[in-house]
Parts: C-alpha cells; sequence; structure tokens
C-alpha cells in the first residue's frame, strides 16, 4: 500500500515540530515565504492537522481541504483589517493555525479552541454560528457597512459547495449580484461534497464550469508573465484571455453567476497556492462582487480520508492516524436505533418515506437509502424547503419522515408552522441530538425544539426514554397522518432500558412513590390525605436520572413518583389529577427552561385548576460554551444531585423547616 500522502512529524521536522509553521504567529508572518516555503508550510500544516486531529476528533477532512486556500487568503487579504469569513465554520482549523492559535491539544474540548471560529479566541474571527449558508449574509451586511462608513477594507467569504445549495445563500447572492460597484469576494470551496457528493442542479452546474479546469491555471500563467514582464507580458495575457473566454464560451457556456450579472473567476485548483493567489488578487482589484471558484479535495493528503467514500473524514472521533481507524467503536446509538427501526418500517409501509438535509449518514438513513433508494430524498442544506417538501409529499398521499438534527430545525420553524401544521399534513420530524450535545459548541445544542415546536397548533412531540421507546413512539407518529409529529432523542449512545411498572393515561409510571416515610407532614396537595411528595415529569432519555433523584430523595425521606409522559406536546390529560395528589410537581428536560414541556405543565395545571409548586429543570436561557456534554450538563446544574438538592430544599420550605426564599444552597443531599 502506498505511503500516506502526508507530511508528517517525522518526514517533515528538521529541529524540532513543525519549523516552519512555528514561526507563523500571524498572517503577514506568511509574505516573506517563497514557493518552496510555502508548499513546505502546506505540508507542516497537513501533518499538524492530521496529528493533532486523530487525537482530539474534529473535521479532520473539511481542514485538509482548505489547507492552500487558507494560506492564499491570508497572504492577499489583510485579516483582521480585511474580513475573512467562513461558512459553517468546521474548516477553519487552517486559519486559526495562521492566526496565533496553534494549541489544538484541546480542540473543542473546555478551555481549549473551539472548532469554530471564536471572537472571544480572536479579533480574526467573526461567524461563530455553525449553521449552514449564512456566510454571505454576513458578508453582504459587512459589504453594505463598509460603504456607508466609506471604508476600503475588504470582505471574503468562503462558502463549500454544500453551503451554497442553503437558500440562505441565494437570498444573499440576490442582493450581492445587485450591487455591481460594491466590493465583496466570494470563494467558493468546491469539494464537490458535503458529506456524501453534494446533490442538485447547483452541484451539476460547478461541475460543468470545472471541465474548464486548464484554462484558468493557463490564463493564471500568463497573468503572472503580465506581472513580470509588462511588455511581453500584456500581448500574452490578452491572447490568454481570449483563448480563455473562447475555451470558456466554447466548454461552459456563460456560467449561472455571470448570468446573475457576478463576476466569475475560475476554476481555480484550490490546492495551488499560487494560482489561488493570483485569482484572489484580480478578484481584490475588482471593485465589485467577484465569485473565485476554487476545486478542492476534502481529505486531502490523507490517504485514509482522500479513500473514504462515506464523507472523507468529514468529523470524526479520535482515531489512529496511521490507519484512520476510530481509537473507540461505537456502541448503539439513538441513530442507529431510529435508522434499524426506519427499515422496518419501510417495508411495511409502502408510503413512508425518508428527507435529508445533506445528511443521509449522520441521521441514520443511510441503510434505509440502500434497501429503499427510490424512497429518500437528499434536498442539500437546505432544511426549510425539506419541510415544506414534505408537506407536498404527505398531501401526495405518502408519510414523509424528515430526519434532522434538532438544533437545525430551527431555521425550519415557519415551514412546520405554516406549511405543515396549517395545512393538516402527516409529516414526521425526528431530532438527533436533541438536548446538549456539547463539543460543537452552542449552536450546535438541540436546546430549543421542545419550546418553538410547542406554539404550533396540532403539532404532537415525542422524547423516548430509550431504545424501545424510540421505536414505538416512531411507530406512532407515523400513524398520523393528519398533523406534524415529532420525535427527538439525544447525541450518541442509547441509555440503558428503562421499563415502566405502570401506566397512567398516556404516560408511563416509572417509579410508584418509594416506601421512605413521608414529609413531618405527608400531606398531598388536595384533600389532605396522605400522599406522595414529588410527582417528578422526566422528559425522553433524562429517564436514568431521575429515578437516580428520586432514590436521592428517598432518602432524606421525600416520596416521589416519576412519570414518562412519552407524548410530552400536548400535555398528558391524566397529569393534572395526577399532580393534584402529590405536593410539589417537579419537571426535568434536556431543553431550553424557557418554553419548554415545564411551562407547558405549569400551564396546563393552571389550566386545570391545580394550585402546586412546581420546579422546571432544564437547560438555562444562554449561550452554552463548548465542553463535553457531562461538563455542560454539571455547569448547568442538570445532574441528579443538584436537582435533588434543590427539591430537598422546596419540600424542606413547604414543611417550614427553612424559612429563606429558595436558594440553591438547600441542606445538602447526602450522595
Ligand atoms: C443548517 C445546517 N444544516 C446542516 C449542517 C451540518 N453540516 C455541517 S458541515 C455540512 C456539509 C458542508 O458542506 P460544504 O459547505 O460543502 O463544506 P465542506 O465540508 O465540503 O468544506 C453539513 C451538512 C449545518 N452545519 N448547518
Ligand atoms: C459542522 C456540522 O454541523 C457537523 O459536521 C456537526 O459537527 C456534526 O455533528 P456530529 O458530530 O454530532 O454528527
Ligand atoms: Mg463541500
Amino acid at each position: 500500500m502506498t505511503q500516506p500522502r502526508v507530511a508528517r512529524r517525522s518526514d517533515v521536522a528538521v529541529g524540532d515540530g513543525w519549523e516552519l509553521l512555528a514561526r507563523i504567529r500571524g498572517p503577514r508572518d506568511l509574505d516573506g515565504l517563497g514557493r518552496e516555503q510555502l508548499d513546505r508550510l502546506a505540508a507542516e500544516i497537513r501533518g499538524f492537522l492530521v496529528d493533532a486531529v486523530s487525537k482530539t476528533g474534529g473535521h479532520l477532512g473539511p481542514n485538509l481541504g482548505v489547507v492552500e486556500l487558507t494560506i492564499a487568503l491570508h497572504r492577499v487579504f489583510d485579516s483582521p483589517k480585511d474580513r475573512v469569513l467562513f461558512d459553517t465554520g468546521h474548516q477553519s482549523y487552517v486559519h486559526k493555525l495562521l492566526t496565533g492559535r496553534q494549541d489544538f491539544s484541546r480542540l473543542r474540548a473546555r478551555g481549549g479552541l473551539s472548532g469554530y471560529p471564536s471572537r472571544a479566541e480572536s479579533e480574526h474571527d467573526v461567524i461563530e454560528n455553525s449553521h449552514a449558508s449564512t456566510v454571505l449574509g454576513w458578508a453582504d451586511g459587512l459589504a453594505k457597512a463598509n460603504e456607508v462608513l466609506g471604508k476600503d477594507d475588504h470582505v471574503v467569504a468562503v462558502i463549500g459547495d454544500g453551503a451554497l445549495t442553503g437558500g440562505m445563500a441565494w437570498e444573499a447572492l440576490n442582493n450581492i449580484a445587485d450591487a455591481k460597484d460594491r466590493p465583496l469576494v466570494i470563494v467558493v470551496n468546491d469539494n464537490e461534497r458535503s458529506y456524501a457528493p453534494t446533490i442538485g442542479g447547483l452541484a451539476n452546474h460547478l461541475a460543468t464550469l470545472r471541465i474548464t479546469d486548464g484554462y484558468e491555471r493557463f490564463l493564471a500563467r500568463g497573468k503572472d508573465l503580465l506581472e513580470r514582464t509588462p511588455v511581453v507580458g500584456r500581448p500574452l495575457y490578452e491572447t490568454l484571455h481570449g483563448a480563455k473566454k473562447g475555451l470558456k464560451d466554447f466548454i461552459a457556456p456563460q456560467g449561472m453567476f455571470e448570468d446573475l450579472g457576478l463576476k466569475y473567476v475560475g476554476p481555480i485548483d484550490g490546492h495551488d497556492i499560487e494560482a489561488v493567489e493570483s485569482a484572489l488578487t484580480r478578484a481584490k482589484r475588482f471593485g465589485g462582487p467577484v465569485i473565485v471558484h476554487c476545486l478542492t479535495e476534502k481529505g486531502r493528503g490523507y490517504q485514509h480520508a482522500e479513500e473514504d467514500e462515506a464523507d472523507r473524514f468529514h468529523g470524526i472521533g479520535p482515531i489512529h492516524p496511521d490507519t484512520g481507524l476510530p481509537v473507540k467503536t461505537a456502541a448503539a446509538s439513538w441513530t442507529s436505533v431510529f435508522g434499524d427501526e426506519m427499515v422496518r418500517l419501510g417495508r411495511e409501509r409502502a408510503d413512508v418515506v425518508a428527507i435529508t438535509a445533506a445528511m443521509l449518514q449522520p441521521v441514520g438513513l443511510k441503510k434505509f437509502a440502500e434497501t429503499f433508494p427510490e424512497r429518500v430524498f437528499d434536498v442539500g442544506i437546505a432544511e426549510q424547503h425539506a419541510a415544506t417538501s414534505a408537506a407536498g409529499l404527505a398531501t401526495g398521499g405518502l408519510h414523509p419522515v424528515f430526519a434532522v438534527y434538532a438544533t437545525f430545525l430551527n431555521r425550519a420553524f415557519d415551514q412546520v408552522l405554516m406549511d405543515v401544521a396549517l395545512h393538516k399534513c402527516g409529516v414526521t420530524f425526528v431530532l438527533d441530538r436533541a438536548g446538549v450535545t456539547g463539543d460543537d459548541g452552542a449552536s450546535h445544542n438541540g436546546m430549543w425544539d421542545m419550546s418553538i415546536l410547542q406554539v404550533v397548533p396540532t403539532l404532537r412531540m415525542a422524547a423516548p426514554r430509550d431504545a424501545e421507546q424510540l421505536r414505538a413512539q416512531l411507530r406512532e407518529a407515523v400513524e398520523v397522518d393528519d398533523a406534524p409529529t415529532v420525535v427527538r432523542y439525544s447525541k450518541g449512545v442509547v441509555g440503558p432500558a428503562v421499563p415502566a411498572v405502570g401506566r397512567i393515561g398516556g404516560m408511563d409510571v416509572l417509579r410508584e412513590p418509594g416506601t421512605a416515610p413521608h414529609g413531618p407532614s405527608g400531606m398531598s396537595g388536595m384533600g389532605g390525605t396522605p400522599g406522595p411528595d414529588v410527582l417528578l415529569v422526566s422528559v425522553g432519555a433524562l429517564a436514568p436520572m431521575c429515578l437516580e433523584i428520586a432514590g436521592l430523595l428517598d432518602r432524606q425521606g421525600i416520596s416521589t413518583t416519576v412519570v414518562d409522559p412519552r407524548w410530552v406536546k400536548p400535555v398528558d390529560e391524566a397529569l393534572p389529577a395526577l399532580a393534584a395528589r402529590h405536593r410539589v410537581v417537579v419537571t426535568v428536560e434536556d431543553n431550553g427552561r424557557v418554553g419548554g414541556v415545564g411551562s407547558a405543565v405549569a400551564q396546563a395545571l393552571r389550566d386545570a385548576g391545580v394550585d402546586l409548586p412546581l420546579r422546571d429543570f432544564g437547560i438555562p436561557q444562554r449561550f452554552l460554551d463548548h465542553a463535553s456534554r457531562k461538563e455542560v450538563m454539571a455547569e448547568i446544574g442538570l445532574t441528579a444531585p443538584d436537582i435533588a438538592r434543590q427539591v430537598t430544599g422546596l419540600v424542606a420550605r413547604l414543611d417550614g423547616r427553612l424559612d429563606d426564599e429558595p436558594s440553591r444552597t438547600a441542606e445538602p443531599v447526602r450522595d
């Protein structure tokens, strides 16, 4: 087997470590490097990325694909005066390395570098949002600001071919193309892939532009000649330019971008620093909006990524660098349980079809696609279109299941509300990565879905607590053919089976009140007869933690009933009456507190005239810094000891044993 085409520490280092890279403390340190040094730097960066990201995990493939591109960007533009923007931001590791951040030892870990641009880290970073297709909007705004303020700073936006399939990108392009004299450089980083090969007419169009690959390099050489020998170069350049025009018009008729009124430069070999610099330099001088179409290879320079047909090592966990194999083999995940059940459902129901927004494998639909290739639709990174086309599919007689990460459904809220729900369409939304995800940072946590979807009339929402419930609730969801249904679950390994010990209404009772003696009064909320102290409403995957909370409360002499509502929207009709038999209601959810399940339960109790103290535990209304899920949950107090401590204090106050205001320093719970 041929050796990996990547510079490794052993292959490259003269002196210790990455000699050239170590000398780059900021973009201006790139200026004095010659061609050979630049190529060597690119090799060192690749070696560094493989070395570092194989240890921490992260977006290895995308970053290996933008090494030369990013070097050229920072040589041509003067960040941070010029704004260098990245769409999605997962491909900004090289940008970080060149802007003074070379400690990747804690990449995506608490206190370490974010996996995305971060304003807290550097003045060179602008967009922290990891949701795709936003960069052109940002760039349009910044370019307009420069124009209004009379600033001559440049704005350059890097957008992937995948992100270019997102609707926001085209809303921005429509504006950008309308301002012929407003400078803006758009770099299309075209590696032909999102995770899998990018789909759609745009991808096909980019492909036609790619076939004219040769002429741009041909032209770039002529341009450089002009730079060096004005006398000879100019006629040569004109000849080349004419040849390019003719060749291009012959091979690839006027491109879509030029039809829009955008200057188009390309396609450029995105791994040829000199060619990219030449194109960017031309684009920088153009004085209006320019598209620079760069051809790159995701995973370039690392053989295991280059040969990976799945997703070119788009996002990996820790791997063995020499083999490319994962350090840990994944146990059964929520995603895999969903994927397997979808195949079974697909066999039983010919009307069930699946939709993905460019994430077929990450959301678990690969097996479904292999089994029913004609019943799965990859719409590109286009969640809004996915939701509305699902309304069309449902109206056409099918039952679509749109599988998507919870946080990415945020942008399709209006389509869920006004296309799916308003038209009574039976569409099932399966939200993976719901709740705290952690290491992908603030914009990746699935912490808003159970709040924003609360306001959608007729929508029903389920939160399975284990694999069996996921299978059951998915089946219940696809049975609903006149309203949207949602099934949401966490990232990663599926939790242990949590059996029910009874059922009340549609709710599973997970734990009858403990045998521990009731609190001093032990009085229930109604009628004065002794009843359990706490009704604990456990949402989704937090069931094991809720059972742990009940156990800790037992030790405090506090008896607790634990129920899993299964369908959290609408609130189960039997819940108020059940609550009325307790003294306190506690809800625990892996979702934002504001507008979440706790709020809905509180409203249901009020509406039913059940006046009981209620404490809702969830994610506080703030953006969460990157860290592991466990670290984030501890930081926000979503742990069994924390919650048990709070509930103990609440019950103690009810018993008059604590008269101070509710505080978090109630009696410690003996762990
Ligand atoms: C709104 C949204 N949907 C889905 C994703 C998940 N996602 C992250 S990167 C990616 C593929 C991006 O492809 P491209 O823009 O071509 O960048 P590349 O990885 O190829 O450099 C996707 C789908 C996202 N970040 N945002
Ligand atoms: C950048 C992006 O949005 C995805 O690549 C995301 O990082 C994947 O997340 P998971 O690792 O949870 O699949
Ligand atoms: Mg791509």
